[in-house]
């Protein structure tokens, strides 16, 4: 940590923080650093009552642990927030995230050190509640993407922990799903992990995923800890105001953070562990005859992370199994994302990765998001697999070594990703969006006695029974390595594209619509637009003849559209999993068609929809549509 000189005298409280604390390289909220005098002058002082409670806690339990000192909070008045407003609204379904940097027009900071410190207060209470023990027995590990807010958060995050006695091993850089594995992996086995990221999602965000042995948090479980953590900001009598509070909120968290007791923060290099752990997976998958250890020696394979923390992919796995990995690009770390968003989903990281694949003339190129869990690939011919064509390809390799299982895919999949996995002799169950309903289905039918082996989103999200349901990019990339070497090995050549995904039938024209909800009631509005876009579908209203609704349907409403009048294909009428949101996906079998589609839709919108809760002008661009098939 950098040392700033002080400025000036420091005789009040206020005039220290003011003197102590400033901008560095015009971002100010990931570069206040404490002051050493205020630190000395204000910061071991017991305040309030909450503050005494937890001394007198750290007394009697015998560990010496960060003493916490609040500085002076704002008076109470009428208008202070609920502490909870802070907290609550931080919930995205099983994770947490805000804006975490201030710059951006329009993004307020939600997300900044005492949020942070105070979330790891309150997992440590959840933690020690859930498995009946002290906090004092706990171990929690923390990793972080790149974003520059990272490393304030994450100090304040074990603050919070080692706070009430928790142990806290700090990984660094690190992935979501090597973040999961540090409480499986043999010999780390930790209470709980924590990854700071944000995933695709721009610069000034961040967010917080967490994982027991027994997976990723549920939304209940971050309910529950943003309760505690609130109550924890409440019980220290910290401030809760806004903005001008943030100063004194970061240097709080951070002298917390100084005088934390330095035993119980270690710092692990776990990232090689997982490394290893992946390493052994594709070499126990390849099972090369002449050379186990070195099984991808003639292959040429090339990563893009997008600058996020996928980089090790290149170096620290497939390198050392002895793959060319030369042409791999943006695999430094950089928190402002400078070449593309780290997004297997979008089309400008394809682009890259296709390009890079070409220009390197590599056998495969891997695609992955900010902290991996995600991923596609490029197939040496530079088609990109990503969305069905990558689920097509994870399904046809988990049906050869599970035939018949079920899989389960998000709501958006295309009708010819059912005829392949049909034609595979798996069953296809299309669920909701959302990867945690898409995993979580998968357990449910497995818990049932359903054989379901693959649980994959179109986002890129994969989840193997086989490895923990843990959607882990690197782990269907693996697989995917390992088919591509085992054919060659057969001697069926290095092709995965034209051999492997022949038979998959891809529509010809796909578009998705993102129509904005834009009243308070947006759920509710939501809801009777997708219920009379039922009731028109249904009673085969003029606009919908030759629609059907389809039976197996588990989210908004998806209709089939027969051939004639130079349409066939499906729509899919829902609502958006986090945004006020009506979201509109279409395919057409036939060029035009989604056009036609889309004219129908805007017919049913004009005459049942309300212009106050909906604006679906979006649709009136119905033509520009995505050409899947070139
Ligand atoms: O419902 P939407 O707005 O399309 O977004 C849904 C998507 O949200 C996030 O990105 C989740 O990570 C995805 O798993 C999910 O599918």
């Amino acid at each position: 940590m950098v040392a700033l000189p002080l400025q000036g005298s420091c005789k009040s409280q206020r005039a220290c923080l003011a003197a102590c604390h400033q901008p560095v390289g015009g971002v100010t909220s990931s570069g206040i650093l404490p002051c050493p005098e205020w630190r000395s002058k204000y910061s071991l002082r017991p305040r309030g009552p909450g503050q005494q409670r937890l001394m007198a806690q750290q007394r009697a339990g015998g560990v010496v642990r960060a003493a916490v000192a609040a500085p002076e909070a704002p008076a109470a008045t009428s208008t202070a927030p609920d502490t909870k407003s802070l907290y609550m609204p931080l919930q995205n379904g099983s994770d947490v995230r805000g804006v975490a940097v201030e710059g951006v027009p329009g993004e307020k900071q939600t997300l900044n050190a005492t949020v942070a410190y105070f979330m790891g207060c309150g997992l440590a209470e959840q933690l020690a509640q859930r498995q009946g023990v002290s906090p004092q027995s706990l171990r929690v590990s923390i990793g972080r993407d790149p974003r520059i807010s990272g490393p304030l958060l994450a100090a304040a995050l074990a603050a919070g922990l080692t706070s009430k006695g928790v142990t806290v091993a700090r990984f660094g850089y690190a992935t979501t799903p090597a973040m999961f594995m540090s409480t499986i992996i043999q010999g780390y086995e930790y209470d709980a992990a924590v990854m700071i990221t944000a995933s695709h999602l721009p610069y000034n965000r961040n967010g917080f995923k967490f994982f027991t042995k027994e997976g990723g948090y549920e939304k209940k479980d971050i309910s529950k800890l943003l309760t505690l953590a609130a109550q924890e900001h409440d019980a220290e009598n910290a401030p809760n105001t806004a903005a001008d509070a943030r100063y004194r909120d970061e240097a709080f968290v951070l002298s917390s953070a100084l005088h934390s007791e330095p035993g119980l923060i270690e710092q692990v290099d776990f990232m090689p562990v997982y490394s290893a752990h992946l390493r052994d997976i594709i070499k126990k998958g390849i099972d090369h005859p002449d050379h186990y250890e070195q099984p991808l020696k003639g292959f040429k394979i090339i990563v893009d992370a997008g600058n996020g923390s996928g980089g090790f992919l290149a170096s620290d796995v497939l390198a050392p199994l002895g793959a060319d990995t030369s042409g791999s690009q943006f695999l430094d770390p950089d928190g402002w994302f400078p070449n593309h968003v780290p997004n297997p989903e979008d089309k400008e990281a394809m682009i890259a990765g296709v390009r890079a694949v070409n220009t390197s003339r590599a056998d495969l190129g891997i695609v992955v998001d900010t902290d991996v869990d995600r991923s596609a690939v490029v197939a040496g011919n530079g088609t990109p697999i990503n969305s069905n064509r990558y689920i097509a390809l994870m399904s046809y390799i988990t049906l050869r070594k599970y035939p018949g299982t079920t899989i389960v895919t998000d709501s958006v999949t295309s009708n010819g990703l059912t005829e392949f996995i049909d034609s595979l002799g798996g069953k296809h169950f299309r669920y909701k969006r959302g990867y945690k309903n898409v995993i979580g289905k998968g357990v449910e039918l497995n818990g049932e006695g359903v054989q379901t082996e693959l649980m994959m989103e179109t986002s890129g999200h994969g989840a193997m029974k086989e490895n923990y349901y843990l959607d882990d990019g690197t782990y269907s990339a693996s697989q995917i390595v390992i088919i591509m070497v085992k054919r060659a090995l057969e001697g069926l050549g290095k092709d995965i594209y034209s051999s492997l995904l022949k038979d998959l039938k891809e529509p010809m024209e796909s578009s998705e619509f993102r129509l904005k909800l834009k009243g308070d009631n947006f759920k509710e509005d939501g809801q009777k637009i997708l219920a009379d876009f039922h009731s028109w579908v249904q009673g085969g209203a003029s606009g919908a003849e030759g629609w059907n609704l389809e039976k197996e349907n588990h989210e908004g409403w998806r209709v089939s559209i027969e051939e004639g009048e130079g349409k066939r294909g499906w729509a899919l009428l829902r609502a958006s999993l986090h945004d006020p949101l009506l979201v509109l996906n279409v395919e057409s079998d036939v060029r035009g068609g989604s056009c036609e589609i889309v004219r129908q839709v805007v017919s049913f919108f004009e005459e049942n929809a309300d212009e106050s809760t909906v604006d679906s002008s979006k649709l009136y661009q119905g033509c520009s549509i995505e050409m899947v098939r070139h």
